[in-house]
């Protein structure tokens, strides 16, 4: 067949696959733009993925989409093979083929996988660590979020941000190809594609992360919104953007802020308006002169109006000049409490979540960050033994940030004693209190609503009645808030533990979380509380 030929019974595959109700057609659009078939007789098809990543992706999620859609537009089985060829990569970026940094090109020995049997070699499931690639040499970042007013220093902006001569889409590296070389005095530029563990329940966030690091603009994921509960890698991922950007495109201005400090950054530059009329100005000026603008933990400024307003013109403004535009939030934007006209705009280009690890990544985080402790802190010997690792990603929650503490416990008690010895009693009794995890692991929403209501004196009856009145309104909030953050639930699911829709349940969390923030009785009864379910 040749290779017209080919490509439009490949289109025609495609097409049918957007046709299946089920298919996400943003993923669609990601990942089969980065395949390439390469022969088909009537029945075997043979397609080439740039790297290993889309191939087992792709394999995972769509290989079983590609022979259903084969067999409707043919009425006979197909056998389909994907195979990794990094010239492909290579001629989509205008780079060359990648030599030592990646593993040698597998020969097209691909997991044939016909209807009959499953696919050989389909779809490891084990986490990967991100592929690595060429060596940048750092350049210097754009001006941080600290310094928001100092705008002289500032690198000049080309004509075109977007898609300046020197660096086409065809001549911008992917941003798989990257390794990590932290900037002492900067730890956010340790936070890189090529030190993110990709597993099940973050891969489709990362790839679409790394899609838009190669493309900032010009992708149909504009904006970006990354969202998922707290320590899971939103900011990680978001940090990997921007320090991949920065030292593949450096001519575009990137600008991370968190919203916390955007929101204080702008109650400072209102304050200070009245003395210095040029200092609201100086601070929108910043942020509308990014190329690439990455907004950190969005929910944070829900119910603050005019700051929110603010993000809200920048947003419109960047977008429409096909700037680049990355939101994260620990809920997705229709769950965030905001005006509809912010959320849906919010929504509008590309919307992920990156859930829970699963063991596996638990697993694999563990042992990398266990070996950059052994080697950035020049103890080789000493190495936290399997077992250990296995008990750390087992107990501890979906929070890494949690799983990583629990690895400098250990090691620093290992260097500190001089135990490398330490055996998994030993660590379990250094990590006795450690895991919040723990408790979480056989808790119930009933559980949490029968502690509520013997704390408040309220009965079961009540608290999931109508009644509104605030002695019954304030501990089914505080119940539902708590069942929001102790159990991996959605809002759809606690709402209907307590007779209530979603909506109602996102208000009570927030309106608690916002009380917790300023009601010092409010967080004492939400601690009380959380210790009374951690003794469960
Ligand atoms: N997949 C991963 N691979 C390696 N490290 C990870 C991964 N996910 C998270 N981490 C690490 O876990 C820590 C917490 O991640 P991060 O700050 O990105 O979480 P987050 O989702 O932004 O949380 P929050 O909503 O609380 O801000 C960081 O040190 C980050 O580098």
């Amino acid at each position: 067949m040749d290779s017209e030929k080919l490509n439009e019974q490949w289109a025609r595959v495609r097409t049918q696959i957007m046709s299946y109700p089920e298919v996400n057609s943003a993923e669609i659009s990601a990942f089969f733009s980065r395949l390439e078939p390469q022969a088909m007789s009537d029945s075997f098809l043979m397609l080439t993925a740039g790297n290993e990543f889309i191939k087992t992706w792709v394999e995972q999620h769509y290989l079983s989409h590609i022979q259903r859609a084969l067999l409707d537009l043919h009425g006979v089985p197909f056998a389909v093979a994907i195979a990794v060829d990094p010239a492909q990569e290579a001629r989509a970026t205008g780079t060359p083929a990648p030599q030592a940094a990646t593993p040698p090109a597998p020969a097209p020995a691909a997991a044939v996988s016909s209807p009959a049997a499953p696919p050989v070699s389909s779809a490891p499931s084990a986490p990967v660590a991100a592929p690595a690639a060429p060596d940048f040499t750092p350049t210097p970042s754009a001006p941080t979020a600290d310094q928001p007013f100092a705008a002289p220093t500032m690198p000049a902006v080309p004509e075109n941000p977007v898609a300046p001569a020197s660096a086409t889409p065809e001549s911008i590296p992917t941003a798989a190809a990257e390794t990590t070389e932290p900037q002492p005095d900067n730890p956010a530029s340790a936070l890189t594609f090529s030190n993110f563990v990709i597993g099940e329940s973050n891969q489709m966030a990362y790839s679409l992360a790394n899609e838009v690091a190669g493309k900032p603009g010009r992708t149909i994921f504009n904006p970006l919104f990354i969202y998922g509960k707290s320590g899971l890698g939103k900011t990680h991922l978001m940090r990997a953007i921007q320090n991949y950007i920065d030292k593949t495109q450096p001519h575009l201005r990137t600008v991370y802020a968190d919203s916390a400090d955007f929101l204080s950054k702008y109650m400072e530059a209102s304050v200070a308006h009245d003395r210095e009329k040029a200092s609201f100005k100086n601070f929108k000026h910043y942020y509308e002169e990014a190329d690439v603008l990455l907004i950190d933990d969005i929910q944070y400024l829900q119910n603050k109006k005019q700051c929110l307003d603010m993000v809200f013109q920048l947003f419109n403004s960047l977008t429409a000049q096909g700037k680049q535009v990355v939101l994260s939030a620990d809920r997705a934007p229709k769950n965030i409490d905001v005006d509809e006209r912010y959320s849906s705009r919010f929504s509008s280009g590309g919307i992920v979540e990156v859930r829970p690890p699963d063991i596996e990544t638990k697993l694999a985080i563990v042992k990398r960050f266990a070996d950059e402790c052994s080697r950035n802190e020049g103890f080789s010997q000493c190495a936290i033994p399997d077992d250990i690792q296995m008990y750390i990603a087992e107990n501890s929650s979906s929070n890494i940030r949690e799983l990583l503490s629990a690895v400098s416990n250990v090691f620093y008690r290992m260097v500190f004693s001089g135990q490398s010895d330490i055996t998994v009693e030993g660590a379990r009794a250094l990590l006795e209190n450690h895991f919040s995890g723990s408790m979480a692991r056989n808790l119930s929403v009933e559980d949490i609503q029968r502690e509520v209501e013997s704390f408040f004196k309220v009965s079961h009856a009540d608290l999931i009645s109508n009644k509104r009145s605030r002695s019954i309104a304030y501990p089914r909030q505080i119940a539902i808030y708590l069942c929001r953050q102790l159990l991996d639930l959605p809002y759809e699911d606690i709402g209907q533990k307590f007779n209530r829709d979603h909506s109602t349940a996102i208000y009570a969390v927030t309106n608690i979380e916002t009380r917790l923030k300023k009601e010092r009785e409010v967080q004492e009864e939400v601690e009380t509380l959380q210790k009374i379910i951690s003794e469960l």
